[in-house]
């Protein structure tokens, strides 16, 4: 593969990183950022070139979260290229692994803009929209709602009002993926070390898009590969690539099967006028169901609360209590088995000690 180097800038480089750099480290060191991680080893961009990193030492945590992941900035030893520090993240996107035991992967960090991506067709729904802002919301990720297939659509139009009722603040783009024009609607998150992915269903135009960006450069996707273990070329590995304006887009498989809505604090920011009207009830233990004084019923009754939006936010409440009961019980089981763990080796040490 072709070594380019890259300025910090070009990477995408912020002050925020800078201020978590000691003199030592900023005299012994450099920073790089992850572009793609493989099974045994990271690929690494910096302003000393391209350089691949086996996921030895402080890359091989056993915090799945203390571990590097595509979009994030590390600190290489100057001398050795060795990983010396992985930077504090502005945000990260990550999934619980379903298993035996579940844990948590990690998909993509520091990202700037996340559309999110539906069509103005069947696939356009509301509630999904919300569900994909709330995980924005809870991740800290600035979102942008982005509308494809408006070339199929009779009134694209009224996609776009849809839209944009869900949040005032979000942009809202409507767009056909298939036309060259798409990339300059993006236009405007898409400069110079801007970082940017793409979340929504399947078939609703996230390659597409992709593709439509990247133009010309998209020849490059193809030289990032590995051999997996019988030798045969894969493309597995979760990657970044440049955009021709100068930007990047994260594109992770882990991207397409992040599962939505499990955060509670997005769920409270975006619905934060129904948490507000629940506060007015006038038992604090209203079940919002035919309850006296209930002020949700009667904001639904009125035409101030849509209905839609209010089961909506009750079922992704009710996702998000459920998630973060069976991480509370994950949690409380490590625990268990740790405290096992150690009971045992004490027996085992004390069985030694009587034996001498
Ligand atoms: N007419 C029209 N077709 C589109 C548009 N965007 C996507 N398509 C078509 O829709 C189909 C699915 O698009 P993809 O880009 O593969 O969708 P995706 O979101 O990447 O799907 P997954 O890879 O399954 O996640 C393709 O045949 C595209 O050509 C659009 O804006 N207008
Ligand atoms: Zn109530």
């Amino acid at each position: 593969m072709n070594n380019f180097t890259f300025t910090l800038a070009e990477l995408g480089w912020r002050p925020v990183w800078l201020q978590q750099l000691s003199f030592e480290e900023l005299e012994q060191c450099f920073p790089a950022r992850v572009s793609a991680v493989y099974r045994d080893r990271i690929h690494v961009l910096s302003e000393q070139g391209e350089l691949d990193i086996p996921v030895t030492g402080i890359l091989d945590a056993d915090e799945p979260e203390q571990r590097a992941t595509v979009g994030d900035w590390l600190l290489l030893a100057m001398e050795t290229h060795r990983p010396v520090k992985l930077l504090a993240r502005q945000n990260l996107l990550q999934r619980i692994a379903a298993g035996t035991e579940p844990k948590a992967q990690l998909i993509a960090a520091n990202i700037d803009t996340l559309f999110l991506v539906s069509s103005c067709n069947q696939d356009f729904n509301l509630s999904r929209l919300e569900r994909y802002l709330s995980l924005a919301m809870s991740a800290h990720i600035p979102a942008v709602i982005v509308l494809t297939k408006a070339d199929l659509a009779e009134d694209a139009e009224g996609y776009r009002e849809q839209a944009q009722s869900i949040h005032s603040n979000v942009p809202v783009v409507v767009l056909n993926a298939l036309d060259a024009k798409a990339a300059d609607q993006l236009g405007s998150w898409l400069g110079k070390g801007q970082t940017i992915a793409f979340v929504g269903s399947s078939g609703v135009g996230k390659s597409t898009l992709t593709n439509a960006l990247l133009g010309t450069a998209a020849q490059h996707t193809q030289d990032i590969r590995e051999d997996d273990a019988k030798g045969r070329h894969t493309t597995t590995g979760r990657q970044m690539f440049a955009l021709p304006g100068g930007g990047w887009v994260l594109d992770t498989p882990g991207m397409r099967e992040l599962r939505l809505g499990e955060d509670a604090e997005g769920i409270a920011e975006l619905f934060d006028d129904i948490e507000q009207l629940m506060g007015q009830c006038r038992f604090s233990n209203c079940h919002h169901q035919g309850d006296k004084g209930c002020a949700i019923e009667a904001a639904i009754a009125s035409g101030e609360l849509d209905l839609r939006r209010w089961q909506n936010y009750s079922k992704l409440s009710a996702e998000a209590a459920l998630a973060s009961k069976s991480r509370e019980e994950r949690k409380k089981a490590k625990q268990q088995w740790g405290k096992e763990v150690s009971k045992f080796a004490r027996q085992h040490k004390k069985m030694k000690d009587d034996w001498r």
